[in-house]
């Protein structure tokens, strides 16, 4: 797959114009070619025309990410998905089988079903498809195997814990990962901003029409505020030949990240304060792990294979955060150390950057170790940004700029703008509908928001009238109902939604569906015992299972699993409607959802 003598070794980093050069007139790709996957003319007419016989397969978001990097060459030298060698060789030494650093594995899962479909096929080849059905690649499966997630999560994570994205990706991918020669018909489809989507070849093409031989990238997931342009700068600074290229990830991040359309708004806005032919902005479709130490040396190898030849890398790089029980799952400065061990092996000069702090009284930012000495610094993490904009609070002008904060604004409106769920749960007769119902008129005197009841009968009826209750089902009504419910929030709507919904996974997939988009989510466990559910019986269903004419019912024979932590616990055996609907008011004001 990959030939020993393109290993490119030996690249002397020691000053910026002898790093890693002499490729079409810029930096040398990780292993010496820049791979290009995409067939064309007659071969791909010829592969689109045999294609239409093949099994389909439907590549999720995340291998839609991967697979365009794979066919544009962004993750050069790998020509497809890593087959069992390659992964596990990486896996264990994050090398390739031929010695290349190479620290991520790049893989495709399937499930049993399409395992058993290629088994039937002669030729083993499918057609790799998006939601729309375009063509994006075809793959000649001649690899098919089961992976350890448990060791490649603690092996390139540092952890098995879900809680971590990375760790959550893989223990979300299907049992299978398969491999084989991949042939490229057209990369993924995207309608936003084509222009700043440049592939490896047309980025290095705007370096060599620029003038640029050196490059330093710079890598985001968040909006940038004024530190990250004064860290830039001041990287191109300390390396006076070189340029720069801000290259943040617009494919996926970590969720609840600000999302890429808000971000690429405020990075078109912030260019501007770069000084004349300094930088270049362009848009990566990564989709990013989370990985800290092992993501920070895929990013440096990607962005060498976009012609970069320097990397900045700060605190914290690819960090995914704390973990529940608020720890830490890498140092603040563990990638850079790791960036900076690998430095020859990467052939990318890494550029080790501390926080960037303000100093008010010298009005300047300064590297956290540099600053002089007795003098005060001021900082806004990401989470009091957030709070300062739900709030509308002021957020000031050495922070940030004025554009971006308006930018920022529009994005995440305060709370009493957002949209969101109030999302009841609990057995048959517990009193959803009726406290929903009745909290549904009073938020309608209120007269100025949109609000939608989607009850559990109504929504079988008009939604899933197709469902039955059976566990799989159930999830399938339940996740219909969020996604609904994130489309109302998405458009700053109120949802009001009362199912049953007796399983966790469900409950959860909606919360983050819905977060994800912007929204709230109040869970409400209307937590009425089943014997007062039975008493009151309003529809006859419980004397129907007790006659035994109904079977499956949540509660009796069928199981309910207890929200662990919803937002409101009422249990309606003492508590009236009425003093339920104002409980529920009582949140919705402290939280600032209502006035
Ligand atoms: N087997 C079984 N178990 C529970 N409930 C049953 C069943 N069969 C029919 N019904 C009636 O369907 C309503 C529940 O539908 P949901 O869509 O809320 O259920 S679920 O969330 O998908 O589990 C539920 O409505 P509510 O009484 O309003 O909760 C029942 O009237
Ligand atoms: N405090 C209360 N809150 C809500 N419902 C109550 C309460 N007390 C009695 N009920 C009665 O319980 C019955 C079941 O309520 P319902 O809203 O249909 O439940 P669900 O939607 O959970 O199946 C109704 O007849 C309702 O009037």
């Amino acid at each position: 797959m990959i030939s020993p003598d393109s290993f490119s070794k030996g690249i002397s980093l020691d000053s910026d114009d002898g790093a890693n050069k002499n490729y079409e007139g810029n930096t040398i790709p990780h292993g010496g070619k820049l791979v290009d996957l995409l067939v064309t003319g007659d071969q791909l007419k010829e592969l689109k025309e045999q294609s239409i016989t093949f099994p389909n397969l439907l590549l999720t978001k995340k291998h839609q990410c991967d697979i365009e990097l794979l066919l544009n060459g962004g993750f050069s030298p790998l020509e497809t998905f890593m087959d069992e060698v390659t992964y596990k060789s990486v896996v264990e030494s994050m090398r390739l089988p031929n010695g290349l650093l190479w620290s991520m594995p790049i893989t495709l899962d399937v499930d049993q079903t399409t395992v058993d479909i290629i088994n039937k096929t002669t030729d083993k080849n499918l057609a790799l498809r998006d939601e729309e059905g375009n063509l994006i690649a075809v793959l000649q499966v001649s690899d098919i195997y089961k992976p350890n997630k448990e060791v490649e999560a603690q092996k390139t994570m540092g952890s098995v814990d879900p809680y971590h994205p990375g760790v959550s990706h893989i223990f979300q991918a299907k049992e299978y990962y398969i491999s084989g020669r991949l042939q490229g018909c057209q990369l993924p489809v995207h309608y936003d901003y084509q222009p700043l989507r440049r592939t490896p070849r047309e980025v290095r093409k705007m370096f060599v029409e620029n003038g640029w031989n050196n490059v330093i990238a710079f890598q985001t997931r968040n909006p940038m505020h004024r530190a990250h342009r004064e860290l830039t700068v001041r990287a191109a600074e300390l390396n006076p030949s070189c340029k720069l290229l801000i290259h943040p990830v617009v494919g996926m991040t970590k969720p609840g990240d600000i999302d890429y359309h808000t971000r690429v708004k405020c990075y078109r806005s912030i260019m501007g304060s770069y000084p004349e032919g300094l930088a270049e902005l362009s848009l990566l479709p990564l989709c990013m792990r989370m990985g800290g130490p092992r993501e920070v040396l895929w990013h440096a190898i990607i962005r060498k294979n976009f012609g970069c030849n320097h990397f900045i890398v700060g605190r914290d790089h690819a960090g995914p955060g704390e973990d529940k029980q608020g720890n830490l799952f890498y140092q603040p400065y563990e990638a850079q150390e790791m960036a900076l061990k690998y430095q020859e092996d990467l052939g990318v000069k890494i550029l080790p950057f501390q926080m960037m702090v303000f100093v008010p009284a010298h009005d300047k930012y300064y590297p956290v170790d540099q600053v002089p000495e007795g003098l005060e610094t001021a900082n806004i993490s990401g989470t009091k940004l957030r709070h300062l904009l739900r709030t509308g609070g002021e957020i000031p002008n050495w922070f940030t700029y004025s554009k971006v904060v308006e930018i920022l604004q529009q994005s995440c409106p305060p709370k009493i703008k957002q949209g969101f769920t109030l999302f009841f749960t609990g057995f048959s007769g517990s009193g959803k509908s009726t406290i929903a119902n009745a909290l549904n008129e009073a938020l309608l005197a209120d007269g100025t928001r949109s609000i939608t009841l989607l009850d559990g009968d109504v929504v079988r009826t008009f939604l899933s009238s197709e469902l039955g209750f059976s566990k799989e089902h159930r999830n399938l009504n339940i996740k219909r109902i969020g996604f609904v419910a994130s489309e109302i929030c998405k458009a700053g709507g109120i949802a009001i939604c009362a199912p049953i919904a007796p399983y966790n996974e469900s409950r959860n997939f909606s919360r983050s569906l819905i977060n994800q988009n912007g929204g709230g989510f109040i869970e409400i466990h209307i937590s009425t015992p089943i014997e007062v559910c039975e008493k009151r019986d309003r529809k006859g269903l419980y004397a129907k299972v007790r006659a035994g004419q109904l079977k499956g019912f949540t509660g009796i024979d069928d199981p309910y699993e207890v929200p662990e932590s919803p937002e409101l616990r009422i249990d309606t055996t003492h508590t009236s409607v009425k003093d339920s609907v104002n409980e529920i008011l009582s949140f919705l004001r402290k939280e600032g959802y209502i006035i």
